[in-house]
């Protein structure tokens, strides 16, 4: 196999710790704004250069064919845009719950732009990798820049901030929420007045709601269960447009023992908010 040079990359999940719409553009898409933190916690990538061109991915993932996955869309756009010869051999050991709205999928791309830059020798810069990284997703540019972010318009204007960083129990309640869905949805409200950055992290987490909210407890009641259970223990929200929720706890020890009180019906693991990717913790070392 002509495959040389390989890296072991994570690809973290996302937690939106507030989201507000605030509009609409003409084309349909929503005008946001959010806080968005990562977690030490998401997918691995493995990425092995090849010198014939091919892109080979190593990854089943339910309703979406190898050609349509957001890794090998990643890498093709990043072929595309510089005429590089080399290809890849990616495998993906996935973690993250598909359309969870942990972002698991605009991770996957991020990693796959930046390890390929490294390992095809590109010397891209993060700018130009975030705005090849928006074509593929609206949540792409915040993984390829790696740091918390205040965001606006759809997410692509990202002003780094430091926010707290607790652990987090995240419950996946076993139903898939799609994205679209919930931005078509009649009832939600667009029209939240925007406020500024400084007064959004002034408020801190006590002030923190999410507009998907009310719209995906109507539509997804199973959801709104897993809300309303991890609200009686701890201050819970929704994670973009769900389906996952998230508790704030302050110690790994709470946040290990609610873990265990999880009905079994649902999925959930812990982890700590990182205000720096680990991607880029594993990039630098
Ligand atoms: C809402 C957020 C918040 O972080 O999170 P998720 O719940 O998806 O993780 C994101 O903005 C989602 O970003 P992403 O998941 O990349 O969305 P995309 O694939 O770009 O868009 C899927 C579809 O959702 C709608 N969409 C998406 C983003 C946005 N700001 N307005 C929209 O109306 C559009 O109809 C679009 O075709
Ligand atoms: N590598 C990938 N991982 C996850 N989802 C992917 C991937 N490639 C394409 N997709 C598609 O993107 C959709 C959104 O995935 P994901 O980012 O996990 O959810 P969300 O945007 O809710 O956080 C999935 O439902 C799936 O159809």
């Amino acid at each position: 196999m002509p495959e040389h040079g390989m890296l072991t990359l994570p690809a973290p999940a996302k937690l939106n710790r507030m989201l507000h719409i605030t509009g609409r553009r003409d084309d349909g898409y929503h005008l946001l704004q959010t806080l968005f933190q990562f977690l030490d916690h998401g997918d691995t990538l493995t990425l092995a250069s090849r010198d014939d061109g091919e892109l080979r991915l190593d990854a089943e993932l339910a309703g979406v064919t190898s050609d349509d996955n957001l890794i090998l869309r990643a890498a093709r756009r990043l072929q595309h845009a510089t005429g590089t010869r080399s290809g890849a051999h990616i495998s993906l050991r996935k973690r993250l719950p598909m359309g969870g709205g942990l972002g698991g999928g605009s991770s996957d791309a991020a990693t796959t732009l930046l390890g390929l830059n490294r390992l095809w020798r590109l010397d891209l810069s993060l700018d130009t990798l975030a705005t090849l990284g928006l074509e593929l997703g609206a949540d792409v540019p915040v993984f390829v820049r790696g740091h918390a972010a205040w965001g606006e318009g759809i997410g692509e204007h990202l002003t780094p901030v430091e926010l707290d960083t607790p652990w987090f129990v995240v419950v996946h309640p076993g139903v898939g929420v799609s994205t679209p869905h919930i931005f078509k949805a009649p009832e939600l409200t667009r029209d939240t007045p925007p406020i500024t950055m400084a007064r959004a992290l002034q408020g801190g987490a006590a002030s923190w709601r999410n507009d998907c909210e009310p719209t995906v407890r109507k539509l997804y009641p199973e959801v709104a269960r897993a809300l309303d259970w991890l609200g009686e223990r701890a201050p819970s929200m929704l994670t973009g447009t769900g389906a996952c929720v998230f508790a704030r706890l302050e110690r790994e020890e709470d946040a290990t023992a609610l873990l265990t009180e999880i009905p079994e019906h649902w999925q959930a693991f812990k982890a700590p908010g990182r205000n720096r990717s680990p991607l880029h913790d594993a990039l630098d070392r």
